[in-house]
């Protein structure tokens, strides 16, 4: 049974594990012997990240960062501020971010300036989600899982005021809950 707040599943269990698989494939060739550091974007990206990285198949640290936007909005504030830092140093490193949704590319370009100001050796950003329509800087991320249509979405780490983020599925919320 759906969670009743949930107007449409847009994505099931079995096609996000597909598709993560998929980008798991593709990253253990592009990092093999590279041991790279493995960014969690939290708290969005605890569900990709875990499986993403059980479907990378060669060595690699994990670390995570945690970065908001957006409180209780459904619009990105453009206030990114860093609740939890890392606690690996990024310099020399090469460094894989690791996102749940890229929306309006804002919480993503404050992090590669801050890796960049800190002389990581190169950084990539990997997302299962990417809201293209959305875009508010000039962001691309490396890979993408799946393009998604311009809705909020919540499930499989991503929230609502917090909720929804334990659903195994993507789905498109009912306009009442946040209207
Ligand atoms: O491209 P942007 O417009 O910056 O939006 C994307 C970011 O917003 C969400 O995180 P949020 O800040 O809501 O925190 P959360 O991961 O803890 O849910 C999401 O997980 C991304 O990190
Ligand atoms: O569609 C979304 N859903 C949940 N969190 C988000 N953060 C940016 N976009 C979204
Ligand atoms: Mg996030």
């Amino acid at each position: 049974m759906n969670h009743p707040d949930i107007k449409e599943v847009l994505y099931t269990e079995e096609e996000i594990k597909k598709v993560t698989q998929e980008l798991g494939a593709v990253l253990t060739k592009e990092y093999e012997g590279k041991n790279p550091l493995v960014i969690g974007v939290l708290k969005g990206a605890i569900m990709f990240m875990t499986d993403l990285s059980r479907a990378m198949d060669c060595d690699l640290e994990l670390d995570f960062m945690d970065v908001t936007s957006y409180g209780a909005a459904i619009e990105s504030s453009g206030d990114v501020k860093i609740l939890k830092d890392l606690d690996t140093s990024v310099e020399d490193r090469d460094l894989l971010i690791v996102e749940d949704i890229i929306d309006t590319g804002r919480t993503l370009s404050y992090l590669i300036d801050i890796f960049r100001y800190r002389k990581a050796k190169s950084i990539k950003i990997v997302t299962l989600l990417d809201k293209k329509e959305r875009r508010a800087v000039d962001l691309e991320a490396d890979y993408v899982g799946i393009n998604v249509p311009n809705e909020f979405v919540v499930g499989y780490g991503l929230d609502y005021i917090e909720k929804y983020r334990n659903l195994p599925y993507i789905g498109v919320l009912k306009e009442e809950i946040y209207q």
